[in-house]
């Protein structure tokens, strides 16, 4: 029986449960560990052929970032695993800083990888790279609503410049009917506008020892070098899960994302269902404000089964560190409160967002569970008292993802 396992560090949390829906869709059995697993956990790890580690490393200081990683590739190794997957953003979320070069490099360094592909493409979402450059539905990466992203602005489409900036190695672009060149160490970014083309990414790389995209590419890579493939996880009869989570609370959406597509589901689930939409001003009060959104919550839910959305996104958000964290401190104290009032049922939108909450939940570990869009699935937390979540990437989902998402579950 082939025995090669596939270990993936992901730089955010809904980046990660992308790249495990993509996994699972190609028949792996895949568990994903929010945070470097402790050796106790690494018992539940041993049935999957992915493991995926979520780290909340995409926009932390670089060399933190590049420790995390390092940490989770040793674990890895630790369990077996000789293939590796860092995945990023499709929308290459970083800034001249990091962190995706410093840990690529990072990662390379460790696993002596003098050749390393950059395929962020994710062509069923809309994200195509050509010549070097992203696009985003068609516009270029700059232009796209990636440009007021409150922590990773993203001003420059060419991805062979940005990863410049950020890594030491040489980097180029890699157009699919180009040769290799025999080189030293060297970063590609490489071309792909269909899927055809990341089949054809994936051909390449099969030699690899270390690959890095988005999610698009991981699942054709991992079919491609011949990862055990056990079939998903049936997610209705999880060890130490014997029913369905409980459901006394209708499900809640907690919306961190300034993305334009979250903005567009929140105005579409708005149209049917309660939302706040929370104001954020300079020296805010956390707690307070959790006080008075469980307030809201309370009344609205005296409308039985009534689903409902808290929302901080805003275009004109105050562009600061100190502000993002702060609401993503809201957003997790709110869980935490929504959760001691009987909810067990997040749709959680924002990658950042997601990394609070989940934490503040202590969720170590989900199984993986239906798409209800591409790259966002259900996912059933791991241990007692089991919640359901779905996890969304800010930019992803059409309009109707919120509304799809409850209709799905009932
Ligand atoms: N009104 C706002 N002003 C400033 N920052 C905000 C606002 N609302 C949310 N944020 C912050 O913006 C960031 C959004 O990132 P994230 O949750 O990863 O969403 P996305 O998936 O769209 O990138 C989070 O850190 C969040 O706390
Ligand atoms: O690759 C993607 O686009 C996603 O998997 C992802 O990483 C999303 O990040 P957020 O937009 O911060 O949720």
């Amino acid at each position: 029986m082939n025995e090669l396992r596939l270990g993936c560090i992901a730089d955010d949390y809904t980046g990660a449960t992308d790249l495990s829906a993509m996994l699972v869709r190609e028949g792996f059995r895949v568990i994903q560990c929010f945070g470097i697993p402790t050796a106790d956990e690494c018992d539940a790890l041993l049935d999957a052929d992915a493991i995926v580690i979520a780290l909340k490393s995409r926009s932390i200081a670089a060399n933190e970032a590049v420790e995390q990683s390092l940490a989770a590739l040793r674990l890895l190794r630790s369990q077996g695993v000789t293939r590796f997957f860092f995945k990023y953003c499709s929308t290459f979320d970083s800034t001249r800083h990091g962190n995706i070069g410093p840990v690529a490099d990072a990662l390379a360094d460790e696993l002596n990888q003098e050749i390393v592909f950059f395929c962020p493409a994710f062509p069923e979402n809309g994200r195509t790279v050509y010549c070097g450059h992203l696009f985003v539905d068609g516009v270029p990466l700059h232009e796209s609503g990636m440009r007021h992203h409150p922590l990773n602005p993203m001003n420059d489409s060419n991805l062979v410049r940005v990863l410049q900036w950020q890594s030491y190695r040489r980097v180029l672009s890699l157009p699919l009917s180009d040769e290799l060149p025999p080189s030293s160490p060297v970063h590609y970014v490489v071309d792909a506008i269909n899927d055809e083309d990341l089949k054809r990414v994936a051909e390449r790389a099969k030699s690899h020892t270390m690959m890095t995209g988005g999610s698009a590419i991981a699942g054709r890579w991992a079919s491609e070098i011949g990862v055990r493939r056990s079939g998903a996880y049936p997610i209705t009869s999880l060890p130490g899960q014997t029913n369905p989570p409980r459901v006394d609370r209708p499900g809640v959406i907690l919306a961190g994302s300034c993305s334009d597509a979250t903005a567009r589901q929140m105005t579409e689930f708005e149209s049917r269902y309660p939302v706040l939409r929370i104001e954020i001003e300079e020296g805010f009060d956390v707690p307070d404000m959790i006080e008075s959104t469980v307030d809201w919550c309370q009344q609205n839910w005296q409308h039985a089964g009534q689903p409902i959305a808290v929302s901080s996104g805003t275009k004109t958000a105050i562009r600061t560190n100190e502000t993002a964290t702060k609401i993503e401190s809201f957003f997790a104290g709110l869980a935490v409160a929504l959760r001691d009032e009987g909810v067990t049922q997040f749709i959680v939108a924002g990658g950042e967002t997601s990394g609070a909450v989940v934490n503040a939940l202590a969720i170590r570990a989900v199984r993986i569970g239906p798409e209800i869009s591409p790259g966002v699935p259900w996912v059933t937390s791991v241990g007692p008292n089991p919640m359901l979540l779905a996890l969304k990437s800010g930019n992803f989902g059409g309009d109707r993802f919120f509304l799809d998402a409850l209709e799905s579950r009932s």
